[in-house]
């Protein structure tokens, strides 16, 4: 697969703060790139670097094999859909669409009736059909979500940055179109370049993830990758679907304040930091003081709370270093357990499910 953007040595800094801290990015062509990073990560920086909004201190950009550097914005052929869809209140679904081809810098039609076909093939593209004269302020969320990709969509560009454009619907709305999405996109053969604070979505989403963490990519990986091996405990972390545990390694143990584990048969990552990780849902619940098999390792800790949450139960227990570990039940496997607050229970795992990263 050709690569549509290269990022090479990207450094862009506010005051003392280094927003982004060396960016080095290959995005292939006709593919569904996830950006994930918690908040302040600089995610929406490197799209606006991208998009040409600000520019870099340090470092180039390249769509196609050209250079952007001295290239505006408007000139970049680079669309953006923007988290609260900037569309205009006072025009009809149509004419919102026709704006992004009739002012856009590159090749601007005026011939009506081009400008009318194209809208109505995007209209149709985007399931808007029947809604095409009403006015922007009578149609709901997800409808002026379709408009806002459209508009960008009907101008034909090679790359399409979406900056948390699913962050203003309501939950049932945001897992129907990132199914929408990911058709619309595979449909056009265009490139998405997606921002999210939310790993679900990112993982869902992305035939890549990356993943940014203080103005770094800390892994560029597909889904299985990122969740099955993340790069780093930072990683790790932000996936919300591991336990970590500090420590160092001690001869064939990792060692510290949640206990000692075994490390023979988990797997060893390269992740900078010495730290210890399970999965939410990798972990058994037994009574305390249960033997461990020679393949497991475990610890004891307190029942705190449980959360159902529809298919899975999360249940959180206190280590006695004051560390909660969390316990991810899916209800298809067995029914909901009933712990006894305050209650002591071994929490058990394989190890050869665990990471260990050093
Ligand atoms: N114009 C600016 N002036 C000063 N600091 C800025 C500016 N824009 C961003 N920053 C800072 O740069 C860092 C990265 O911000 P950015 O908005 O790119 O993060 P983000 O990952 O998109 O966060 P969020 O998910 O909260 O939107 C943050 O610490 C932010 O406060």
């Amino acid at each position: 697969m050709a690569d549509v953007l290269r990022l090479s040595g990207i450094r862009k800094s506010y005051g003392d703060l280094q927003a982004l801290d060396g960016i080095d990015l290959a995005i292939p062509d006709n593919a569904y790139v996830s950006l994930l990073g918690p908040s302040g990560s600089g995610k929406t920086t490197l799209l606006r670097v991208i998009a040409g909004f600000e520019s870099p201190d340090q470092g180039s950009v390249t769509l196609g094999g050209s250079p952007l550097d001295n290239v505006p914005a408007h000139r970049r052929g680079i669309g953006f859909v923007f988290q609260n869809f900037a569309l205009f209140p006072h025009l009809s679904v149509a004419r919102n669409i026709a704006y992004g081809l009739e002012n856009r810098e590159i090749a601007a039609l005026t011939d009506r009736a081009a400008i009318r076909r194209k809208v109505a093939e995007m209209i149709e593209l985007v399931g808007l059909a029947g809604l095409e004269d009403r006015g922007v302020a009578q149609i709901s969320g997800g409808q002026r979500q379709r408009v806002a990709l459209a508009r960008t969509l009907v101008t034909e560009p090679r790359l399409v940055l979406l900056d948390e454009p699913l962050g203003a619907l309501d939950a049932n709305l945001r897992s129907r179109m990132r199914a929408e999405l990911r058709s619309i996109r595979e449909r056009l053969g265009v490139t998405f370049l997606h921002v999210t604070g939310s790993e679900s979505e990112a993982l869902a989403m992305g035939d890549i993830v990356l993943v940014l963490d203080r103005g770094r990519i800390a892994q560029s990986a597909n889904a299985d990758t990122i969740y099955n091996r993340p790069a780093a405990p930072s990683v790790a972390r932000f996936l919300n679907c591991y336990n970590l545990f500090e420590g160092t390694l001690s001869g064939e143990a990792f060692v510290g304040p949640a206990g000692s584990f075994p490390i023979e048969g988990s797997t060893r990552l390269a992740g900078g930091k010495t730290a210890y990780a399970v999965r939410y849902d990798r972990i058994q619940v037994r009574p305390a003081s249960s033997a461990l098999a020679s393949d497991e390792a475990g610890v004891e800790a307190a029942f705190v709370a449980s959360e159902y949450s529809g298919a899975a139960v999360n249940s959180f227990f206190a280590l006695d270093s004051g560390q909660v570990v969390e316990v991810e039940t899916h209800l298809s496997h067995r029914p909901p357990a009933d712990y006894a607050p305050q209650e002591r229970y071994g929490l058990v795992w394989k190890r050869d499910l665990a990471l260990l990263f050093a």
